[in-house]
């Protein structure tokens, strides 16, 4: 249940009328502005096409979801979302919390599989490969993908054993490879420098910052064919989120990246395309630059500008 986003502060919503569908019912004075079309609709729980911006056409897309709707129990959290993910470049999902961005990155990995109560209707493709296909092995398709989360995760092990990790864990034991790997991960992740004298000591040693971009470094070490990124800067000081920005800016061209930032700064500065996101929808879709300075919709408008949200 959710407020109207040009509602002032004092306007509650919502109830459920049932069959899925949330009516917005403001409370107290009126909004600023009436509710677009657009909205209005959303509020009668109806399906709504995104502004989709012409360039994305002419990309090739390592990831593509396809009419993807998804249920947390009875409540509806993504509702018939179509996203294709360039290659080769940074996509940021910016929205409002509770939007979905998280939920529609855990799809991508069958994260949300692990939860009882999802329910999930349309698919994705990676590479041309259905990701939700009866007979998709979800081991192998993860593999194929590397994730960071919003706190670095490093395993109570060595830095280089952290790197190795999921070559270990697919049976590679040439020490050669491991070593050539490690040290591979570790300067795309911008972080041999600091630590090659000390590849044998605790990951749990290593600063915040640095542990973020170990799980970067790990994460890219199986060289996967998207990198998705789970607000990896959270919990980060300035300088470190300034590293792992120029780390996400570093790996654009030989990965495809996508991203769920709270920080519209940040997607600006490191993204080429955007993809707003409101109530389960993907609402507007395009290159950053025209999403945060010349957008489509009013909604994004208001979005960007620090309207609601
Ligand atoms: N495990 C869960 N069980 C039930 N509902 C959930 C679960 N995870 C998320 N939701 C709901 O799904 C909706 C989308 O949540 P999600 O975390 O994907 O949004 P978000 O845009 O990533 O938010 P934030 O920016 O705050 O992380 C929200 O209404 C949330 O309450």
């Amino acid at each position: 249940m959710v407020a109207h986003p040009l509602a002032p502060p004092n306007a509650r919503a919502a109830r459920s009328t049932g069959g899925g569908r949330d009516e917005v019912i403001l409370a107290g004075a009126p909004p600023r502005e009436p509710p677009s079309d657009r909205l209005a609709a959303i509020s009668r729980g109806e399906v709504i096409p995104a502004e989709v911006h012409p360039e994305l056409a002419t990309e090739e897309h390592v990831l593509r979801v396809q009419n993807l709707k998804l249920w947390y129990g009875e409540k509806q959290a993504l509702f018939d979302v179509n996203l294709d993910v360039p290659k080769g470049q940074v996509t940021a999902m910016i929205g409002p919390s509770g939007c979905g961005k998280s939920t529609l990155l855990r799809c991508v990995n069958r994260m949300n599989d692990l939860l009882d109560i999802v329910r999930i209707e349309g698919d994705m493709t990676l590479n041309g490969d259905s990701i939700y296909a009866r007979d998709v092995d979800v081991i192998e398709l993860r593999k194929r993908m590397g994730m960071v989360f919003q706190k670095p995760n490093p395993f109570p092990m060595s830095i280089y054993e952290n790197v190795v990790y999921p070559l270990r864990i697919d049976g590679e034991r040439d020490r050669r490879v491991l070593d050539e790997v490690c040290e591979r991960s570790l300067r795309g992740a911008a972080l041999w420098d600091e630590v090659k004298d000390r590849l044998q000591e605790s990951a749990l040693g290593m600063s915040g910052g640095q542990q973020q971009r170990l799980c970067i470094a790990r994460a890219i070490a199986a060289e996967p064919e998207v990198l998705l990124l789970d607000e990896p800067c959270s919990a980060l000081d300035p300088i470190a989120t300034g590293k792992v920005e120029d780390l996400i800016q570093r790996l654009k061209g030989e990965y495809s990246v996508l991203i769920v930032t709270h920080n519209m700064q940040q997607a600006s500065r490191i993204s080429e395309y955007t993809a707003f996101m409101y109530l389960g929808r993907l609402m507007e879709y395009g290159p950053t630059e025209a999403i945060f300075t010349n957008p489509k919709l009013d909604e994004t408008n208001s979005y960007v500008t620090g309207r609601f949200g």
